[in-house]
């Protein structure tokens, strides 16, 4: 089975990614390519990491009105990523829509409460409640518009998927270790993110700031 590990290379530099991207190639499940790297190269610089031959899971984290949110998936069609984004509180029309216009072995995946903020932000923004509570509540909205999954931290999957057996679970805010978690909130390990039933696990700088990604990533898998 390929690796569950994602590897999100977020630079803005195209031939630092694709260098990247060649060093993790044999052990990595996929990259993730996400706003940094689009923001710089586009959808002709997602094309030219596709063409080393991994999936793409491509984040974007869409959010808009419908009508908007689909044409921009249809625009984007043609790279036929394995996996995309889009903001799980655009409303049931929008993730439908986003659905509806995406290839249809796209898994499209509705981001919930992003795994830097905690409870204290999600008031700021006038969400009352633990970031779990709003996770359960996305995830119910993401599966009746019959999206393919949510992304959420690992403190929240296994409640998510026990209301959603087959759902598509994506874990970022992984922490191999305790130490630096730099500006992620809610962390866990990749062998308890695994356990409590994530799908893929999407991992950036624990892997792509080492000395030797490849190491650092075959050292993650080998916890798994
Ligand atoms: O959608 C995501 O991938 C995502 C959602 C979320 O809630 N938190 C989150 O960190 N991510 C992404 O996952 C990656 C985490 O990177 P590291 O913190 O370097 O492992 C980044 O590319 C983020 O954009």
């Amino acid at each position: 089975m390929s690796s569950p590990i994602f590897v999100a290379i977020d630079t803005p530099d195209l031939e630092r990614a694709r260098g990247l991207a060649k060093a993790i190639k044999r052990h990595a499940g996929g990259i993730k390519l996400g706003l940094e790297f689009f923001a710089a190269n586009g959808p002709a610089g997602v094309a030219e990491i596709a063409h080393l031959g991994l999936p793409i899971f491509l984040d974007l984290k869409l959010h808009d009105i419908p009508n908007t949110v689909a044409k921009a998936v249809q625009a984007l069609r043609y790279l036929e990523p394995a996996v995309l984004t889009v903001h799980g509180a655009g409303g049931q029309a929008m993730l439908e829509e986003a659905k509806a216009a995406a290839p249809a072995a796209t898994r499209v995946v509705a981001v919930t409460v992003l795994t830097s903020l905690d409870e204290d932000d999600l008031a700021a923004t006038g969400v009352n409640g633990s970031p779990h509570d709003q996770v359960e509540r996305l995830a119910r909205l993401a599966k009746s518009a019959g999206l393919d999954g949510i992304v959420c931290s690992g403190n929240e999957v296994k409640a998510a998927r026990s209301g959603w057996g087959s759902g598509f679970f994506v874990v970022p805010g992984i922490r191999p270790v305790e130490g630096s978690s730099a500006d992620q909130k809610r962390v866990m390990t990749p062998r308890k993110a695994m356990d409590a039933g994530a799908s893929i696990l999407v991992i950036g700088r624990p892997v792509t700031a080492a000395v030797d990604p490849d190491e650092a990533l075959r050292a993650i898998a080998a916890t798994l």
